[in-house]
């Protein structure tokens, strides 16, 4: 079994309610969405880039694709980890893959949340669950009530158990519609710990503060939300 990855790093979790553990990152080549705001850089898909060294900003080109063992190997060098972050791209597009990854550590998902049939195979796998709520205007595609209704079979299939934490992340920009984010929250909110609101970064147009806490304040009514930017890229870590 066979993946092509983008990036394999030790970093620290820059978002949502894990901020700060360490982890290593495993960073799947490929998507099945396009969201307006995506920060993974396009990569040559023939390497792999491997940082031995946390920090360092110095990689090694490891051919692609890579084999789990391979995988395996090289997250030993990293010491002492929380748990080991599944990224991508869309890292359920390579579920066959994750579900025969044997390491010692967590795993840790971040997820589109657009694949059920991928969710349901590696649902017993992943320890963690941080999972993406998309708003329709973010990708094209399918229609509305399909993309909601693929969300919520994932979100159901990965949801929170005894041993699965299920946590829910929502990217807001200024084109955030709000009557969106509640519906599709409500739709969700039985199967998660809680909804971060992320305040889009970068080039991109900020969304206001205001508009931000309002979201907040009315999704409070029903489920725990929380406002947590992306912390990695204030420091400028990988
Ligand atoms: C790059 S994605 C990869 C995993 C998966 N494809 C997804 O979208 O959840 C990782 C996380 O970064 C978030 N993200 C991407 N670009 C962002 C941006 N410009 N500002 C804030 N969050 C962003 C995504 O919403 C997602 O929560
Ligand atoms: N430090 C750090 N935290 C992250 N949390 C989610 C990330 C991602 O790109 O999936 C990410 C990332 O790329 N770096
Ligand atoms: S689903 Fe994730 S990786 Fe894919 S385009 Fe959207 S933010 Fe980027
Ligand atoms: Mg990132």
């Amino acid at each position: 079994m066979e993946a092509p990855i983008s990036e394999i790093f030790c970093s620290v979790q820059g978002e949502g309610p894990h901020v700060g553990v360490r982890q290593a990152f495993v960073r799947f080549i490929g998507c099945n969405l396009n969201c307006s705001y995506c920060d993974t850089e396009p990569v040559d898909p023939s390497v792999c880039m491997f940082e031995r060294t946390p920090g360092s900003n110095s990689f090694e080109n490891i051919p692609n694709p890579l084999v789990i063992s391979q995988v395996s190997e090289l997250l030993g060098n990293y010491g002492n980890i929380h748990s080991v972050s599944l990224t991508g791209g869309e890292p359920l597009l390579h579920a066959d893959f994750i579900s025969k990854m044997d390491i010692p550590h967590p795993l840790y998902l971040e997820s589109n949340m657009t694949l059920p049939n991928m969710a349901e195979k590696i649902k017993d796998k992943v320890s963690y669950v941080s999972g993406d709520i998309k708003l329709i205007d973010e990708f094209e595609g399918e229609d509305l009530v399909t993309h909601l209704e693929q969300t919520i079979e994932c979100f159901r299939t990965l949801r929170q158990t005894k041993d699965r934490e299920c946590f829910c992340k929502l990217v807001v920009t200024k084109d955030t519609v709000p009557d969106d984010v509640y519906r599709m929250v409500d739709a969700i909110s039985d199967y998660v710990s809680c909804v971060v609101l992320q305040p889009v970064t970068q080039k991109h147009f900020s969304s206001g503060i205001e508009f931000l806490l309002q979201l907040q304040k009315d999704l409070l009514d029903s489920v725990d939300t929380l406002i947590i930017p992306q912390t990695h890229k204030m420091w400028g870590c990988l």
